[in-house]
């Protein structure tokens, strides 16, 4: 008998994608994979252009993928669900803010609630869960005003209380700290752990390494098109990976306070 321990993963595997016209299609996505286990904050990092954006999408399902493309969390084939059971399970937050202006913020995070609702019930979005969701984002001040007059960092943090009303097992989210300062950058990735610490499995597009290091527990490198690291920020996040994936020197240095990996550009 096996006494090794059952750990629930999110296991990702050939994941790829191909862009352009018949006669210029070309890989952006290559046979992508990693592994990380359930209720960890993933970093997904890697230049521009790298692929990072497009794996979340193939993550996510909303885009088309390899027919080898699997992703399988702690035993369920996210891909194979239909889109609705999928939209109760995962939740992408992406860099564009979709057209939602003429919203309120109230209303932008009910849309959260909508994969939960039955079809043939007219219910009200669960309260609660909303209200509960605009707090642990700090969007509750503006809950009334319409999501086109708040500001970039304002509407991100709707986004991400949007995400969390929909309760998901696997958060997904683009550079979610793009329009944020420093220290709602720091609220933000503080806001991931907590929702990791209660079972949801998060990964995030990063492009600042620090805030990979300082908050992710794993990070997975991706360059063209490709996984080229995968597994802690400890043993991934060095010297020779920052030079070899970004073409940049760095020393990479235990954070005095935390002990965490810093990089020192
Ligand atoms: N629909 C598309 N049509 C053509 N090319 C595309 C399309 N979507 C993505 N690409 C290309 O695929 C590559 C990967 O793009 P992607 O947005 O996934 O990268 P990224 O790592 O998220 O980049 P960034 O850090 O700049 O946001 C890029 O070269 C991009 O131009």
């Amino acid at each position: 008998m096996s006494t090794r321990e059952h750990v629930p993963t999110l296991k990702a595997s050939g994941l790829g994608r191909q862009v352009g016209g018949r006669n210029a299609r070309r890989d952006v996505l290559c046979d992508a994979g990693f592994s990380v286990p359930v209720g960890s904050v993933t970093a997904l990092v890697g230049p521009n252009g790298a692929g990072k954006s497009s794996l979340m999408r193939v993550l996510a399902g909303t885009v088309d993928s390899s027919h080898q493309a699997h992703v399988e969390l702690d035993g369920i084939d996210l891909l194979g669900l239909k889109r609705r059971d999928r939209a109760r399970r995962v939740a992408l937050v992406e860099q564009e803010l979709r057209a939602e202006f003429s919203l309120t913020v109230r209303q932008v995070v009910e849309m959260g609630r909508i994969p939960h609702e039955s079809p043939w019930a007219v219910a009200a979005p669960e309260v609660g869960i909303v209200e509960e969701a605009m707090a642990t984002a700090g969007v509750t001040a503006f809950a009334d005003r319409l999501l086109g007059s708040l500001s970039g960092g304002e509407q991100q943090r709707v986004q991400m209380a949007r995400a969390l009303a929909q309760e998901p097992d696997l958060l997904l989210l683009d550079e979610p700290t793009n329009h944020l300062d420093v220290k709602a950058q720091q609220d933000a990735l503080g806001l991931l752990r907590q929702v990791a610490a209660q079972g949801t499995t998060v990964v995030a597009a990063l492009h600042d390494l620090n805030l990979a290091a300082g908050y992710c527990d794993h990070v997975v490198v991706l360059a063209d098109g490709r996984v080229r690291a995968v597994g802690p920020v400890a043993e991934v996040l060095t010297a020779e990976l920052v030079r070899e994936t970004y073409g940049v020197a760095a020393d990479v240095i235990a954070h005095p306070r935390t002990g965490r990996p810093l990089v020192i550009f």
